[in-house]
């Protein structure tokens, strides 16, 4: 075990990491920090939710200058989600350093932005779209970067992305170390990133599996038709704490999250069409457990750290299979448990096999609960939530009532009669979802085979700039 006390960390810092209750280092991180503080090129993989932000935000943040008056560190996100979240990250670690990192993404007024540019900020963590806006306008000078980060990496350099990340690099110094991390990194990604990094070490945790063992993971072999009754009764059955549902596309999305809403659940939907605002104000109910299911396409899939997502479901399995990885690694993040669960229909098996093969794990299969195990589950439930109540208490007001009570009916009678109460009755409200084709398997594996980009607004690309950005 490495403790932060054991690596060549600041004051500062250390003091920022006790407060964010950090003691010991993750794996990646006892491995990552000592090289990068050297000054190291970097190519970083471990499992997700083992702390691979950290592994590249405190050398970056040792290494800022306080007090030169210039953008020191970039890293790119694919998502601005994550954009937020980690210059959130950042910013707790650079506390006592006083090292600020600001969050520059889509759908965010951008002249808010260029006054925030204006400050200088020491880090800037931004989507590419955005950035590459930032550089056209004049607004966002990469001349004195001396850190570059792809978070997601294999995702940012894969068809999606590589000519924006090619363009921002090239804005950035020669001079500059360049560290990637992922959970997931296919061979000819890293072949690709050999070509603008200097020697970078690997740093690969070797764990037996790409899947962090602390998730449950099986599949149901569904029908496309049962999918939704199928989830609803997984969801009573277990009554995850917070769970995300992924969707394949933004329509599915949508009518899932509306039909969940119908039948009674918390649930609300995210995806890349959302105004910044909803997108914002959905992951904002949805961490503070204002919602307790979020619908998600793979907008969601990548990198986000919500406490208490104990579920994860493949309402329609990843077409990338690297996604499978990080989709149901949103759970059994920092040492918690989770399960994972995936729908499968008969013409997808051989989907799963892809899937089998890179996370070297077979899926257990599960069969589809009966409704009367699923009533069983609500009766636990409620027989839960009754026990819960009692003990935290605040229920002083109502104390009178259940006396009044006692003297008409006996307690047992009383008790059955609010575990009834409790017991949420089946709901077999109709709802309509399109049904969706299932998955074509591809015969050979395209590592650039992402087709659509996220959506956010293009700016047209000149011919002459397409053609320099090209690697
Ligand atoms: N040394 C540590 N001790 C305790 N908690 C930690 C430590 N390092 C990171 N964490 C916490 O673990 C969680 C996961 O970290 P992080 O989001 O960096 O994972 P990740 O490896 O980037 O995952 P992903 O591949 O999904 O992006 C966060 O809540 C973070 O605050
Ligand atoms: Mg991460």
């Amino acid at each position: 075990m490495v403790h932060f006390q054991d690596l060549n960390i600041s004051e500062p810092v250390k003091q920022a990491l006790a407060k964010m209750g950090f003691e010991e280092a993750t794996p990646i991180q006892a491995e990552a920090i000592p090289l990068a503080l050297e000054g190291q090129d970097l190519i970083g993989q471990a499992q997700t939710g083992t702390g691979k932000t950290a592994a590249f935000g405190i050398p970056m943040i040792e290494s800022i200058q306080v007090h030169a008056n210039h953008t020191q560190g970039l890293v790119v996100t694919p998502t601005r989600e994550l954009a937020i979240q980690v210059a959130e990250e950042l910013n707790r670690i650079g506390e006592f350093k006083k090292v600020r990192a600001l969050p520059v993404y889509g759908g965010q007024d951008i002249n808010r932005q260029i006054k925030a540019l204006k400050q200088f900020p020491h880090i800037i963590v931004g989507t590419p779209g955005r950035l590459l806006d930032h550089l056209r306008r004049k607004t966002l000078r990469l001349n004195h970067i001396a850190h570059v980060i792809l978070d997601e990496a294999d995702e940012m350099l894969n068809m999606g992305f590589i000519d924006d990340i090619t363009a921002i690099l090239e804005q950035c110094p020669q001079e500059k170390q360049t560290l990637l991390f992922s959970a997931t990194m296919p061979e000819p990604i890293k072949t690709l990133a050999l070509r603008f990094m200097r020697q970078p070490a690997e740093v690969k945790i070797r764990a037996k599996e790409v899947t962090v063992p602390l998730i449950d993971q099986y599949y149901l072999e569904v029908q496309e038709k049962q999918k939704f009754d199928v989830l609803c009764r997984l969801l009573d059955l277990e009554s995850p704490e917070l769970a995300i549902v992924f969707g394949r596309t933004k329509r599915r999305v949508d009518e899932l999250s509306e039909a969940l809403k119908r039948r009674g659940y918390l649930a609300e939907g995210i995806h890349g069409d959302l105004s910044q605002n909803r997108r914002d104000q959905v992951i904002n109910q949805f961490r503070s457990g204002t919602i307790d299911i979020l619908v998600a396409t793979d907008v969601a899939a990548r990198g986000l750290d919500i406490q208490g997502v104990t579920h994860v479901y493949n309402f329609d399995i990843p077409q990338d299979p690297e996604n499978y990885v990080h989709r149901i690694g949103r759970t059994g993040r920092a040492g918690q448990a989770g399960q994972a669960v995936t729908f499968v229909v008969p013409r997808e098996i051989d989907h799963l096999k892809t899937i089998e093969r890179l996370t070297k794990r077979k899926l257990e299969k599960r069969r589809i609960p009966t409704i009367n195990e699923v009533l069983k589950g609500r009766q636990q439930t409620a027989m839960e939530t009754l026990l819960r109540v009692a003990e935290e208490g605040d229920i002083q007001a109502f104390q009178r009532m259940a006396q009044e009570l006692l003297e008409e009916q006996d307690s047992v009678t009383l008790v059955a009669a609010a575990l009834k109460l409790l017991t949420k009755e089946p709901d077999q409200t109709p709802v309509r979802l399109t049904a969706e084709e299932p998955l074509q398997v591809k015969k050979k594996k395209q590592v650039h085979g992402r087709k659509k980009r996220p959506n956010r607004p293009r700016y047209p690309k000149t011919d002459k700039m397409r053609h320099k950005h090209r690697p």
